[in-house]
């Protein structure tokens, strides 16, 4: 299975920066405010140092009060900076996610529908899910408290130099252990995490494979396949957990440990080591009291470290889709609902429309090659139809005519092209390629037919419905308004298919690709379907894989594959009167 890919570091940060730039205001002030909250909340244990000396000098309980005034004051004022800095934080980080969202909904929509098919749906699921949560709720949440936490802990080591810079190294003694562990975990976390991730997947596809197949499960007798399969999954899922599991269980217990020794040694040191008026008693309490303060940001600050990780992690596998996958599988074009906008009609030329197939071979993964030197050229404008006897390749050659997978050799080209070099966007509006599989989408009939194009009026949308036949569409209660897909009005398949049609229509393709497009529609309704279909379609290049022979007769050209072969090639009539292959299928069909 392919696997889409991830980004790398670089890339990450990249877009991390970019996040941030792209809301340079409210980032800077919700540093602006966590620094001004920080620097209130530093007041505190200095006023209570102060008190502390005061008390010791004997001073009165009119000072003592003055001072205590002081301390609610400016507790007071960090609470409400940092409410609002928070408010500000959260603010911008839910419009990152939702920018995040965005990019990721589009990049997906980009994807090679190739790549999707080799990497399976759990991949994509996971990422768009579990991945983009996660890293949601770094943004959101995670993001903000290193940013506060960074900047106490800046403010609070400074505060204790500030006392007395002996005070200070002595405060830093907790930090190497801290500093040596997380790197320690940081090396370890990322591969760790990835692999989670990856094996959080598999589990995924496995199951839905799983569920979306019970039936063939069942009656195949598959179940305990199917359960040792997932087993398996089960088992990579548990010992990738463990993995990270086992990072965790080392870095906490140390950083713990950590937190507790530089308190210890500043209230030895301070009191017992360092000879009296070099520091006051008020002063070695005020740096306890800053190194205690100090736990709760650090505490928070390598909690979310771990989380970090985890949303770094996730921000590669999000990032990663819409990257040019690493195996060579080459970008291609969507298939049955293709979208698009309708572009002016002749503003291609004849030749940039020339379909041409040289000495193309191919195989599917690893396997033996399916085509074998396929010659072939499509004229503009010409109806040509493929037939052969099942699993002669002609899906296969659809797929490389439609630029989905590139030939192992040879080419395919487009106006001299290779058809999987054109940018996704131009390719599809130039080649559509409809194949039996259609989606309903949830949503209305026009949300159904604007996928194809956004910018079609009602009226176009009727025209299209009726140029394919799709009467349905007039008994609707609500018109283009009424609502399809689970839970509203199920279309039929020929229903659907007929709106997969519609959609083609207002696409608007130069060159349509029809594997078997026809072939859930029952006789009656295939031939209304394929007679409105050529009407439409005059004057495009049209491409039908024909399981039927009438629309191989109603063809300009009719191309014979068989194993793989390009066997013959010609008009209806003289393939009829060459007696070959095309002759005995013809004459087997029409009874
Ligand atoms: N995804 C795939 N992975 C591996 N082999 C495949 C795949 N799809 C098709 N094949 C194999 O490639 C060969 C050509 O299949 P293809 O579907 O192109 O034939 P076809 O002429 O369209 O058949 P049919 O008329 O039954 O649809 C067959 O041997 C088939 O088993």
């Amino acid at each position: 299975m392919t696997r889409l890919p991830v980004a790398d570091r670089a890339v990450v940060r990249r877009a991390a920066r970019d996040l941030l730039a792209r809301d340079r205001r409210a980032v800077a002030i919700v540093l602006v405010l966590h620094g001004a909250a920080a620097i209130a909340g530093l007041a505190a244990p200095w006023l209570l140092g102060r008190i502390v000396d005061e008390v010791a000098a004997g001073g009165g309980a009119a000072a003592v009060d003055r001072l205590a005034l002081a301390i609610g004051v400016c507790v007071l004022a960090q609470g409400l900076l940092s409410r609002y800095a928070q408010y500000a934080g959260h603010r911008f980080g839910e419009r990152a996610v939702a920018r995040l969202r965005e990019d990721f909904v589009s990049r997906t929509l980009d994807l090679p529908v190739s790549l999707v098919e080799r990497a399976g749906t759990g991949e994509l699921a996971t990422r768009s899910s579990v991945d983009v949560t996660t890293v949601g709720t770094t943004v959101r949440d995670v993001v903000p408290v290193i940013v506060i936490a960074t900047t106490q802990l800046s403010l609070l080591y400074g505060a204790i130099f500030l006392l007395h810079p002996l005070l200070g190294l002595v405060a830093l003694t907790g930090l190497p252990s801290i500093f040596a562990v997380t790197r320690w975990y940081l090396r370890r976390a990322r591969p760790a995490y990835l692999a989670e991730g990856a094996a959080t997947a598999e589990l995924t596809e496995a199951l839905t494979t799983t569920a979306e197949g019970a039936r063939t499960v069942e009656a195949l007798r598959l179940g305990a396949d199917r359960i040792a399969h997932g087993t398996q999954r089960i088992g990579q899922v548990w010992a990738t957990r463990r993995a990270t599991l086992a990072l965790r269980s080392v870095f906490f217990p140390v950083v713990e440990a950590s937190y507790a020794l530089p308190i210890a040694a500043v209230l030895l040191i301070g009191g017992f080591v360092m000879p009296r008026g070099m520091v006051t008693l008020g002063e070695v309490v005020a740096a306890a009291l800053y190194l205690q303060q100090a736990i709760d940001p650090l505490d928070r600050l390598l909690q979310w470290t771990e989380q970090a990780q985890r949303g770094l992690a996730s921000f590669a596998r999000v990032l990663g889709v819409g990257q040019e996958p690493d195996n060579g599988s080459r970008p291609d074009t969507v298939a049955s609902a293709a979208h698009g906008i309708p572009e002016p009609r002749g503003t291609v030329s004849t030749a940039e429309e020339r379909l041409v197939v040289r000495g193309a071979r191919f195989s599917y993964a690893d396997g033996p090659d399916v085509l074998h030197g396929i010659e072939l050229e499509v004229h503009p404008g010409e109806r040509l139809a493929i037939v052969g006897p099942s699993g002669a390749g002609k899906s296969t050659l659809a797929r490389l005519l439609a630029g989905i997978d590139a030939p192992r050799e040879g080419v395919v080209s487009l106006g001299g092209r290779p058809v999987t070099d054109l940018p996704p966007a131009e390719r599809r509006r130039r080649i559509a390629l409809v194949t039996q599989e259609h989606h309903v989408f949830i949503g209305s009939l026009r949300d159904n037919l604007a996928f194809a194009a956004s910018g079609a009026s009602d009226d176009q949308m009727r025209s299209a419905l009726a140029a394919v036949g799709a009467d349905w569409y007039t008994d609707l209660p609500d018109g283009l308004d009424t609502q399809l897909g689970d839970g509203a009005r199920e279309l039929s398949a020929a229903d659907a298919q007929q709106l997969a049609l519609a959609r083609l229509v207002l696409a608007d393709p130069h060159t349509l690709i029809l594997d078997e497009a026809t072939a859930a529609l029952d006789p009656t309704t295939a031939r209304r379907t394929e007679r409105a279909l050529a009407a439409v379609v005059s004057g495009r290049t049209v491409i039908a894989i024909a399981h039927r022979l009438n629309t191989a007769h109603d063809a300009d050209r009719v191309a014979v594959l068989e194993d793989g072969r390009l066997t013959e090639l010609g008009s209806h009539d003289d393939l009829v009167n060459a007696d070959g292959a095309y002759a005995a299928l013809w004459r087997s069909w029409h009874g």
